[in-house]
Order: C-alpha cells, then structure tokens, then sequence
C-alpha cells in the first residue's frame, strides 16, 4: 500500500527508521525480504552507506522481482551541511555513498535551526538536485508552521516539499501542526511513533492490543496510520521487523483511538526544534 504525494510520487505506507543501528546493512536487507519499502537514514545517523548496501544486496539477489522503482530510499542533510555551497556537495556526498541505486527517491532538510537564510540557500541546491534528476523528491523534518509557510512563499520555490517529517505519538500529538503541514500540502511523515520505546509499555496500549490480540508495538504503529501518517518505526531487531510491518490485518475502532489519544501530553521523546526562530 502506498500513497500519492504532491509531486505524484508514490510513497510507502510505513517505512523503516534507521537511528542509532550500526548492523544496518544485516537490518536493511532483512527489512526489505520481509516487505518495508521505504528506508529513512540521515547523514546524521552515519548509515548512509550501510543502508544503501542493504537495499542494493536485496535488489540483486532477485532481479526479477527486486526492483529499484519499488524502494523509497529516504536521507536528510545535517544542520551544519546548510547553505548553497555545503548543501550542494553534501547531496553529492549522499548519492556517492548509495551510488548503486542511482538516485535517492526523497531528500530531507534536518531541521530548521540553521536560520533563514541558511534554510533557504539549502533548498535552493535541493532543488536543482531534483531538477538534475539525481533526487526525485524534497522535503522538510522538524518544520513548525512558520518554516513552512517561509518556504511556501520564497519567490526562489520552484520544487514544493511534499513532506514533513516529525515526532507525533499518541504523547506528542502535535495536532495543530500536523492540520497544517496537511493544509498545505504535505504529507506527515511520523518519526518516533514508539515513542522511542519509553512508552510502548502503556497501560492503555496494552488493553487495546489485548483486545486485538496484537503487540503493543503494533497498535501504536497502526494508530499513527489511521490519523493518516507514515510511520517510521525503528527496530535493530530482526523478530521486530515483520510484526511491526504486520498493521494491516487490524482496525482500531473510535473508542481505542480515543483511549490511546493525549491531546494534552506533550512528551517529545528527543529534540524539540519546531519552534525555532
Ligand atoms: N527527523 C528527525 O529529526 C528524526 C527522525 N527519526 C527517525 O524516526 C525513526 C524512529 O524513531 P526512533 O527515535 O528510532 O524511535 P521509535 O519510536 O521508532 O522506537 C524505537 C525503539 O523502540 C523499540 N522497538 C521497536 N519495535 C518494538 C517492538 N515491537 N516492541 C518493543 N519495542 C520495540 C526499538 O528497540 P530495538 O531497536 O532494540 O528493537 C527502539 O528502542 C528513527 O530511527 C529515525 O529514522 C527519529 C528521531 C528524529
Ligand atoms: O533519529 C534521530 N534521532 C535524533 C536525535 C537527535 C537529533 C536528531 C535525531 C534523529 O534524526
């Protein structure tokens, strides 16, 4: 299952985070034999490479049914690589690293703390990076509506983001923002929607998963699909893998929805920068 972006570049219904796993070519390769499409890293997370590696073992071992159209390959460039010239030979720096899937299907800005300028010059060589073809698509991560109504109304846009990726979990449901990146546009990408685990063990998550006789991991990755995100469950665990991908076979109902919500919470499980100037 996937869904259509703006740009109309269709996008897996979840994906596999890749923070803090060193193993990511075992990870990746495993993930993908098992169904995850979409693959998200960053510069930041020192994977790049392995991750590539991954996908490329997995393509090959079945050129007949492993094809590269059918992997969304998602990095993100560091806070220090903005501005026009660092974001430039960064891009280069990223697609040097997975050189064997010849384009990266989506690129990320980190984060907006860089400031102004420094956001703008970068998207400007994001863009050329979609118009030379070696990226087919942008977009945003840890943007507050300020950031994204600044690049909606550059004069220099020419490619439009089509997502922003950021934490939402059932404790960090930044409702008001997600509404918003919606409005205009952009499709929610949720990172961290097992709250980094710190919550997975929830009293709450735990009746609704008994009742659906799923794992509590599984319910919060399916609650994140129903308010209609993509998910980006990280796990180094290779058992992990296919239960957190396996969401589809269950519907959460109103009330479990409701029991699992926290309007009023709001527990990021890492940084919080969508409010940065
Ligand atoms: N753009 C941004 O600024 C950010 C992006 N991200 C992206 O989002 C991804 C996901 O966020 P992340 O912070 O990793 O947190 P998650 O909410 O995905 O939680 C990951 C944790 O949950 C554990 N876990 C996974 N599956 C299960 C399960 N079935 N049962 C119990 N525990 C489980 C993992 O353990 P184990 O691995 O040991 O199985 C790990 O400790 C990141 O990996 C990254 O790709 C995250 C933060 C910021
Ligand atoms: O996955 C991530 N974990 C993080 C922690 C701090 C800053 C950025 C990130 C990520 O992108």
């Amino acid at each position: 299952m996937s869904i259509v972006l703006n740009n109309h570049i269709r996008i897996p219904f979840i994906g596999l985070g890749t923070y803090a796993i060193r193993n990511a070519e075992e990870v990746v390769e495993k993930a993908m034999d098992v169904g995850y499409r979409m693959i998200d890293t960053a510069v930041l997370y020192g994977n790049e490479r392995e991750c590539g590696q991954g996908i490329f073992k997995w393509l090959k071992k079945d050129p007949v049914h492993n094809k590269r159209e059918d992997v969304f390959y998602v990095t993100k460039l560091w806070n220090d690589q903005n501005g026009y010239e660092s974001a430039k030979r960064a891009i280069k720096e990223c697609l040097n690293k997975v050189s064997d899937l010849k384009y990266i299907d989506l690129l990320l800005i980190h984060s907006p703390t860089e400031g102004r300028q420094m956001r703008l010059e970068t998207w400007k060589a994001m863009q050329e990076a979609v118009e030379s073809g070696i990226v087919k698509s942008i977009g945003v991560s840890n943007y507050g509506e300020k950031h994204i109504d600044e690049l909606l109304n550059w004069e220099g846009l020419k490619v439009k983001p089509v997502v922003n990726e950021i934490e939402v979990s059932p404790w960090c449901m930044r409702q008001a923002l997600c509404d918003f990146t919606k409005s205009r546009g952009l499709q929610v990408i949720a990172y961290a929607p097992l709250s980094h685990a710190y919550r997975v063990d929830d009293p709450d998550a735990t009746i609704v998963a008994k009742a659906h006789g799923v794992t509590n991991a599984q319910v919060l990755i399916r609650w994140s699909i129903q308010k209609g995100y993509i998910p980006i469950p990280k796990t180094k665990t290779l058992s992990r893998l296919s239960s957190n991908l396996d969401v589809q076979s269950f519907t959460l109902s109103a009330t479990d929805m409701k029991r699992l919500d926290h309007p009023y919470v709001h527990d990021p499980s890492d940084w919080d920068v969508v409010n940065c100037p």
